[in-house]
């Protein structure tokens, strides 16, 4: 079984977790990038970020291989963003034609809306079988990341 984690990450969070996720499970790593980068202001980072994924926007995107769907399972992390997926995770599942390979999502939010954004991705992941959602590392709840990281990929094994 061919495995790739494929994820969006602004601020690290989904990077470390793609990490370990993809060390763990022996599969290839691919990092998401936006062509046109979000502003470096916090606020505008807000703005621009929440508008796009509220919308369903699909920005251009780069880092993942024209060959993507060489692989048989594709396991995809994001942050949330304004209750949903982040935008360029909409690009990267619309455009590559990998819905059906997207088997296992994880998520990772400041406090909460994991759920909201699980429940989307669930809409357009029609063999969606494993997901996980994870906090800000400056949030209370980090502490329990491990634990369901490590559930998370036994799942996926
Ligand atoms: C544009 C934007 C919108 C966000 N919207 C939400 C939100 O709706 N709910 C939430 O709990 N966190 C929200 N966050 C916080 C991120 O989901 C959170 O910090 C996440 O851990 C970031 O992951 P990363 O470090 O991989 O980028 C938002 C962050 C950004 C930049």
């Amino acid at each position: 079984m061919n495995r790739a984690v494929v994820y969006y990450s602004l601020s690290g969070n989904t990077k470390e977790a793609a990490k370990v996720i993809a060390r763990k499970l022996g599969a290839k790593i691919f990092e998401i990038d936006l062509v046109k980068p979000l502003p470096k202001n916090t606020v505008r980072q807000m703005i621009v970020g929440g508008m796009q994924s509220t919308f369903g926007r699909r920005p251009k995107i780069k880092g993942v291989p024209d060959n993507i769907d060489y692989y048989d399972e594709i396991i995809l992390g994001m942050p949330v963003w304004a209750g949903m997926p982040a935008s360029p995770v909409n690009t990267f599942i619309k455009n590559y034609g990998v819905a059906d390979k997207i088997d296992a999502v994880f998520t990772f939010s400041g406090g909460g809306d994991n759920d909201r954004c699980l429940l989307q991705l669930s809409k357009s992941l029609k063999n969606l079988k494993n997901q996980v959602a994870l906090a800000d590392r400056n949030s209370n709840a980090a502490k329990d990341n491990q634990e369901k990281l490590e559930k998370f990929v036994m799942s996926i094994k």
